[in-house]
């Protein structure tokens, strides 16, 4: 049986281009995030892949991002599952704030574990660790089911919530997962064994 899990975070926002941390805030997607989506949707197309159940959180740059792709692949009518716990971490104090000036505030170090660190959480924000006690719970409830009963299912979400779920599928440490960067717009494709762990994985 075949099980296909696409994992895709929003193309660039608007404040992936000022370089603001973003979180939980709302902005939309760029001109070049909008490309990016559709391309996403075009390499998805090109691998002759097509969805049974489609999930995304509740910021319009994930879900912006889902529509194009869905566009792409003629499926506009497929039915869309929206929900918090797919949000980005919420960075808290940081919210608004300039990555490089945060640099300067802060410390190149202090910033860095608050960005990528497992267990460091930001002023008033979620680590990555409180990110996947909601992204996890959700996965198994709500997603895995979908993929182990043969759906092919598309997650559309952001850097961290996918971070969270990337640490689990692909079996990173604590300390690997601090070198797992995800990129705008960039498919990843999982395939799913028997009992439920990745058995491949690539971007096409
Ligand atoms: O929320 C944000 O600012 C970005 O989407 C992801 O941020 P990061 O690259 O600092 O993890």
């Amino acid at each position: 049986m075949e099980r296909t899990l696409v994992l895709v975070r929003h193309g660039q926002s608007e404040w992936n281009l000022k370089n603001l941390f973003t979180g939980w805030k709302d902005p939309g997607l760029t001109d070049v995030g909008v490309k990016e989506a559709h391309e996403a949707g075009r390499k998805l197309k090109a691998e002759g892949i097509t969805f049974d159940r489609a999930f995304t959180s509740n910021l319009s740059r994930a879900q912006k991002t889902l529509d194009i792709i869905l566009g792409e692949l003629g499926q506009t009518d497929l039915k869309v599952v929206r929900d918090e716990a797919l949000n980005e971490r919420d960075y808290g104090d940081l919210s608004g704030l300039n990555k490089d000036e945060a640099r300067v505030k802060w410390g190149e170090e202090q910033v860095h574990i608050w960005r990528r660190s497992y267990d460091i959480a930001p002023p008033g924000g979620e680590s990555l660790r409180d990110t996947l006690a909601r992204t996890l719970p959700y996965y198994v409830r709500e997603i895995l089911p979908e993929v182990m009963s043969g759906k092919r299912v598309i997650v559309t979400a952001h850097g961290n919530s996918l971070r969270a779920l990337i640490m689990v599928l692909e079996g990173h440490t604590q300390d690997s997962i601090i070198a797992r960067e995800v990129e705008t717009g960039v498919p990843m494709i999982y395939t799913l064994g028997p009992d439920s762990r990745v058995v491949s994985h690539r971007e096409p």
